[in-house]
């Protein structure tokens, strides 16, 4: 028997885990969208330079709070970048500085990674550093190794990197991010406690024939890139599980349009706009809106060790368009699904 979907759902104000704001004019131009939607997000640190010392992050947290619009509370939680040389030191200042975690970028494996890892074991005394103060890792789980199918690099990741690194640190708190495989999903649905995993809204909304639909289509390209139909139905069956391991994380990666619509086009997508209306797509596809606030807004937190959110939002089934483009500093920012319908709609 199937029921009508509800009219509206309310939820425990969500955060979002995985979220860039880079800086300057892209900064103002992005951040008041996130605090609309979200309560926290946990900002990452691939800047140019990127954000290494305890102080750095410090100063980018002021400058994404004098961009928060006046009347909307919005919480920025920072993470270092991670690379070969970050001191183990600088892991006490930065828990002292309320710092919540570093994110490993593999060298060459995405946007702003140049200054990455080259060898995960050049960080093991920084690591061991964030086991003992309870910072948590991100990780970008691809190889970057160029012999590797850009479509594998998550399941080689896993079985190269990831399994090593977990026997090595039984204790350091991993978030793979943006998980984008059956495998991923696999991998992270039967670790241990110290396991969880990110999943984006265009991984679980698109395979990856969104991104030659009709010519090929730059909107639709971050990395992970997206993959098959039956990595798309995984990730769906594990955010809508109910398992405290996935939570929400958009990975909203803005680009100007014109670097996206380019020869050699930026990866990431721009899905701050209408994140929570995208997600609540996905889970209404599968008949799973009542799971959709322990995803946004329940598992990220208990993962982390922080409180939950007071207070609610309001997503009204009520078609709209998302507008094509929005202003970026001197440039526009064409957002997943611009100019398109949605189903739902976030209530003022
Ligand atoms: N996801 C992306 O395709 N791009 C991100 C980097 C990242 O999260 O890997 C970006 O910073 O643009
Ligand atoms: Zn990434
Ligand atoms: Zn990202």
């Amino acid at each position: 028997m199937h029921s009508d979907p509800p009219a509206s759902i309310t939820l425990t104000r969500p955060d979002d885990w995985h979220l860039h704001l880079r800086d300057g004019a892209a900064l103002q131009a992005v951040v008041p969208a996130s605090a609309r939607q979200m309560a926290r997000a946990l900002i990452m640190p691939n800047l140019r330079p990127p954000v290494t010392t305890a102080r750095q992050a410090g100063e980018y947290r002021a400058r994404i709070l004098a961009a928060v619009p006046p009347g909307l509370d919005f919480n920025p939680l920072m993470a270092l970048y991670l690379t070969d040389k970050l001191p183990p030191e600088e892991i006490a200042l930065a828990k002292e500085a309320g710092v919540v975690a570093a994110k490993l970028y593999p060298a060459g494996a995405t946007t702003n990674s140049d200054a990455g890892v080259t060898d995960i074991r050049n960080t093991y005394p920084t690591l061991a550093a964030m086991q003992r103060h309870g910072l948590l890792l991100l990780i970008h789980g691809e190889v970057a190794d160029p012999a590797v199918d850009v479509f594998d690099r998550e399941a080689v990741f896993i079985d190269r990197v990831l399994i090593p690194l977990r026997r090595d640190f039984p204790e350091l708190k991993i978030v793979f991010e943006h998980l984008t495989t059956r495998e991923g999903a696999s991998y992270v649905a039967s670790a241990d406690r110290f396991t969880a995993a990110t999943i984006t809204p265009q991984h679980l909304l698109y395979n990856r024939n969104a991104l030659f639909t009709g010519g090929i289509r730059p909107h639709y390209y971050c990395l992970p890139i997206l993959k098959r139909e039956e990595h798309r139905q995984a990730l769906v069956a594990a955010a809508s599980s109910g398992s405290p391991k996935f939570f929400l994380g958009t990975d909203s990666a803005p680009h100007a349009a014109h670097l996206k619509e380019h020869a050699s086009g930026c990866a990431g997508c721009y899905s701050a706009l209408a994140a929570l209306e995208l997600y609540a797509e996905a889970f209404d596809a599968v008949g799973a809106l009542d799971r959709l606030e322990g995803f946004a807004s329940f598992h990220g937190p208990d993962f982390y060790g922080l409180p939950r959110n007071t207070g609610t939002v309001t997503l009204r089934r009520q078609a709209w368009t998302l507008p094509e483009s929005v202003p970026y500093g001197d440039a526009v920012l064409k957002p997943l699904r611009g100019g398109e319908s949605l189903l739902w709609q976030l209530g003022a």
